[in-house]
């Protein structure tokens, strides 16, 4: 359980805060999607959970962040990083090792896992990314997807209580940047790990997470299943937030009283609204 009590912060080297009075509560095991304009304050959220602030960018830091009743502000870093994994949004500045075996190798060592147990971890990890036959090969050789991949099964291996993605499909086409997010959710189901991923692709997010959280200028704005933000088209769109086209679209058809039933997340679901316009089930009474 992560629980974010009136956390606000601001930079050392900043003039105004960053964070604002955030409340929130993520249960064990959410897929958490956190998204918002460019410089509200996502990656400093997800800083917040790491331990990276305060104690890599140190600054005015108000409010509380436990993770698993660890108190982040107290523990030290490593403590920190054995209960949470982070994948940053920087992959290269992320990579220690030329190979990808050494990379996965690397964190395990570090954390003092028993020999005995280390190459079944290394195998899990790969696996669980499908990258199973990269094994061997030079990162560098590596497209920025792989290298993604390779990213996330070097944190997967220390098998944290909670991942934290920053901007994990940025590099990514839409083809792959699905199959991540199969993957990713795949293994929060599977090992009950909370993932907290910060996603620029609302369209993306919203087909995934259980829990949207729309940040705006350093609060939260909004924070609820994706059915229940995307009912905030226009105001997501004040914000800086484009919804999904189908969420728009069938917004608009809701507006005008032609679509009954929740905003939709998916085509599928635009499709489904749409189909019942025309059939004529769709309409309100
Ligand atoms: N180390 C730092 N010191 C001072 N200010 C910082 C630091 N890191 C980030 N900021 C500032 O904090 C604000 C929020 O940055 P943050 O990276 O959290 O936003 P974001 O929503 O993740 O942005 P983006 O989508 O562009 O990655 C920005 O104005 C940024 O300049």
């Amino acid at each position: 359980m992560i629980e974010i009590s009136q956390l606000s912060f601001r930079y050392r080297e900043g003039a105004d805060p960053i964070l604002k009075g955030i409340d929130l509560s993520i249960p064990d095991g959410a897929f958490v999607g956190v998204t918002g304009a460019a410089g509200s304050g996502k990656s400093t959220l997800t800083y917040a959970i790491n331990g990276i602030i305060p104690h890599c960018y140190p600054g005015d830091f108000y409010g509380s962040v436990r993770v698993d009743g660890v108190d982040t502000c107290e523990a030290s870093l490593t403590d920190i990083s054995r209960l949470v994994g982070s994948v940053c949004q920087d992959i290269d500045s992320q990579m220690v090792s030329s190979v990808v075996e050494d990379e996965v190798l690397y964190g395990l060592e570090n954390f003092g896992v028993p020999k005995t147990e280390i190459p079944a971890r290394v195998d899990e990890a790969l696996a669980a990314m499908g990258i199973a036959e990269l094994r061997d090969r030079s990162i560098a050789e590596l497209s920025g997807g792989q290298k993604q991949k390779v990213a996330v099964a070097s944190v997967l291996a220390l098998k944290p209580r909670v991942l934290v993605l920053d901007e994990p499909t940025a590099e990514l086409d839409p083809a792959s940047s699905v199959a991540v997010f199969d993957l990713l959710k795949r293994y929060s189901v599977e090992h009950g790990t909370t993932v907290i991923v910060v996603e620029q692709k609302i369209a993306l997010l919203s087909e995934y997470v259980d829990t949207l959280v729309i940040v705006d200028e350093g609060e939260i704005r909004f924070c609820g299943t994706p059915h229940e933000v995307l009912e905030h088209s226009d105001k997501l769109l004040e914000i800086g937030v484009n919804c999904p086209r189908s969420t728009s679209l069938v917004n608009r058809l809701r507006a005008r009283g032609l679509v009954c039933g929740p905003a939709v997340c998916t085509v599928e679901g635009a499709v489904c609204a749409c189909e019942g316009l025309l059939s004529g089930k769709g309409a309100c009474a």
